[in-house]
């Protein structure tokens, strides 16, 4: 079974509920058609968008209207009618007098709805598009891919698989005898934050497999960093999480080693690092927005599989190499036995 498939269907439908308070039911393979040619064009364009970073030619390409940009402009076609749609359908509902049904809503479109709207009832479109496909784009295959890794590290030490079974059972209390969703409903955030070890074991994954493996700035004006060296207003400057999760000036000689504990004090309560040195969520005043939402989500998922399953690779000795993307991307998928515990 491809794991990182599945997890990619897995937070796109759970970011669409957080962002538009629908469920796209794209892993039970129910979507409806409109849902899924939506999620089937949002991954392409997804791609077809990364193809521009390798082709000098691409705004040429869009002129002439040929090739990958023909195609990514027919799926950012299926991309903005789905979403309008959703986007006017919600905001007639609130301004026909159904505000108190949408006040209660607890989706984002509802709420920047709410908070854009102007008070002779216009509502932006556009930047309402802009603002929830943003979060769509940023919250999806960042929370697959960081889960996708931390399960290949969970085959690669089944040793940490077992520790993270025992540890959500225990936060978890839900009695041996537990169905699957009797264990879910029993992971509130009280038992979540119990979870150090867990806690330490998704953010050893996202030190040695940042899913933004290399970001960029652009400096708003001249400039002089740290180190000395002078940048000039609108140079690219590059920051490489995948490195700086590896040195060894930054980690230790055991850089290179899976080791949860680094993250855990002598009472194995997580320690958490300055974000300038632990880059994956990135640091300052933009940081990521939904690192707290990310863990929490990493975690349900986490501690359902591995306290139902002991998961391992179909073919240990299958090489596992990371696509070029945006995110870090297995480039053969995760194919994984599950056996139930
Ligand atoms: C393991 C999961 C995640 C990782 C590793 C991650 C990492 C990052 C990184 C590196 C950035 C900075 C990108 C840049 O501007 O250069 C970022 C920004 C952002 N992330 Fe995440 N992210 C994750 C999950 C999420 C989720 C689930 C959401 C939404 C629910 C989210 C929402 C955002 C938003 C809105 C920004 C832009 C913040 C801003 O520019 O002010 N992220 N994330």
């Amino acid at each position: 079974m491809d794991f990182q498939a599945l997890l990619m269907k897995a937070t796109m439908d759970s970011i669409f509920t957080i962002a538009f308070g629908l469920d796209l039911n794209t892993l039970s393979g129910e979507a409806a058609d409109e849902g899924s040619r939506f999620a089937a064009a949002f991954d392409d364009a997804s791609e077809f968008i990364l193809l521009r970073f390798v082709n000098a030619f691409w705004k040429v390409s869009r002129f002439l209207n040929v090739g990958a940009e023909a195609a990514l402009r027919h799926r950012i076609k299926v991309v903005d009618e789905f979403a309008y749609k959703h986007i006017r359908a919600r905001a007639d509902e609130m301004s026909a007098g159904k505000a108190h049904d949408a006040e209660s809503k607890c989706d984002l479109l509802s709420r920047f709805i709410q908070a854009t709207t102007s008070d002779s009832g216009e509502v932006d479109y556009k930047y309402l598009r802009d603002i929830i496909m943003n979060i769509v784009i940023a919250g999806k295959d960042t929370t697959a891919g960081a889960l996708a890794r931390f399960l290949y590290m969970m085959c690669k030490h089944p040793e940490v698989q077992e520790k993270i079974s025992e540890e959500a059972r225990e936060a978890a209390d839900a009695g041996e005898a537990a169905s699957i969703d009797d264990f879910s409903q029993s992971l509130t955030d009280e038992a979540l934050n119990k979870m150090h070890y867990l806690h330490a074991a998704l953010t050893e994954t996202l030190r040695v497999y940042p899913s933004v493996p290399l970001d960029n700035k652009e400096c708003f004006s001249d400039d002089v960093l740290p180190n000395g060296f002078s940048v000039g207003k609108g140079d690219m400057v590059f920051y490489a999480p995948y490195a700086m999760g590896r040195m060894e000036r930054l980690w230790g000689e055991d850089a290179q080693v899976f080791r949860p504990e680094r993250w855990l004090d002598e009472h194995g309560v997580f320690q958490p690092e300055s974000p300038f040195k632990f880059t994956a969520f990135q640091a300052g005043p933009r940081i990521c927005l939904g690192k707290e939402f990310a863990y929490w989500q990493m975690k349900i998922f986490a501690a359902v599989l591995l306290r139902f399953f002991v998961l391992a690779l179909r073919d240990k000795d299958a090489s596992v190499n990371y696509r070029t993307m945006i995110t870090l991307y297995i480039e053969q998928g995760l194919h994984l036995t599950a056996v139930a515990r």
